[in-house]
């Protein structure tokens, strides 16, 4: 058995903690057989190849009777760049447990045991369900909602330096004024009414006015506004902080994408660029 899940883009600007998108970068979890101890084999630096990895720590706080088992892990999501690696990995947790536990968790229950365990829904959700999904937490459980799905290129420029999501939500202010939170809430509302009419344009506008989070982290992620400099002059629709940092991201259409990537070069921003689409399915189990 193989657990496949997508990476995340989340915020998409102003959608702080409550947008987010599942995109074709993906983690894969092969149960290689069933063992005495936990085993987890995979290439990535600083990641813990027993019952502490993080895969593993989830299925076992899920189904806390999971017997030991030899894994290997593949993954094309760069760890701790606004990709939402953690949430992939959570994710796959989750399935672990409810395959061996035979727990039969609904998507709903899936999304909620994520989020309380990110802290946040926006990068567990679309990860679970695929797609862009907006949700939030309301006493204690998780709402969520899915819109359409946009069918733009979705340009990640990943620099090489990493982000710990943590480290970036501590340069967040604690309070915001009466005045900025309800714009910033205004502009959000707009946003997500705008992606369910797929007014894209209008949408592209709104991603690029976050007052909630972005020029905060903009001196941790100098490229942003250089990226999306560049990304204007290419006809690109938006371009904003992906979750957390360091990636920044840029929703483009198909024809539009190699002049992009050529404008970047040009301007002396030459780190890593993925090119990537949405994706829709969300954690896939592939029997073999
Ligand atoms: N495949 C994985 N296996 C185990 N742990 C992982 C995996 N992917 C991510 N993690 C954990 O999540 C951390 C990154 O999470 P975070 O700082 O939230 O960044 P992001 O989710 O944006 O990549 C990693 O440093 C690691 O501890
Ligand atoms: N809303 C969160 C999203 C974190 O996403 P990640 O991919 O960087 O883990 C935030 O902005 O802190």
């Amino acid at each position: 058995m193989i657990i496949k899940t997508p990476a995340s883009t989340a915020n998409l600007g102003p959608g702080f903690d409550s947008l987010g998108m599942a995109v074709s970068l993906y983690l894969e979890v092969e149960v290689l057989n069933i063992s005495d101890h936990f085993q987890v084999d995979h290439v990535m630096p600083d990641i813990p190849h027993d019952e502490n990895n993080l895969i593993v720590k989830t299925a076992l706080t899920v189904y806390p009777g999971l017997q030991p088992l030899h894994l290997r892990v593949k993954s094309d999501i760069p760890l701790a760049h606004g990709l939402g690696s953690s949430s992939s990995a959570i994710a796959a947790g989750i399935e672990l447990a409810n395959h061996f536990g035979k727990l039969n968790l609904s998507d709903k229950e899936k999304v909620q045991i994520g989020a309380k365990i990110e802290g946040h829904p926006d990068n567990i959700a679309p990860t679970i369900l695929g797609g862009l999904i907006i949700g939030t937490e309301i006493d204690n459980h998780f709402d969520t909602i899915k819109a359409p799905l946009p069918n733009f290129s979705l340009v990640a420029y990943v620099p090489e330096y990493n982000l710990p999501t943590k480290k970036s939500r501590n340069v967040l202010p604690e309070h915001l004024d009466f005045k900025t939170a309800t714009h910033g809430s205004a502009i959000a509302n707009t946003l997500v009414a705008s992606l369910f009419t797929q007014e894209y344009q209008m949408a592209g506008e709104l991603m690029e006015n976050d007052v909630f989070h972005e020029k905060y982290r903009e001196r941790l992620v100098p490229e942003l506004l250089q990226v999306r400099e560049v990304a204007h002059q290419k006809h690109a629709l938006a371009t904003y902080l992906s979750g957390a940092g360091s990636t920044i991201m840029t929703w483009i259409e198909d024809e539009h994408v190699k002049g992009f990537l050529s404008g970047l070069r040009k301007h002396g921003l030459k780190d890593k660029t993925l090119v990537l689409k949405p994706d829709n399915n969300g954690v896939q189990i592939i029997e073999d």
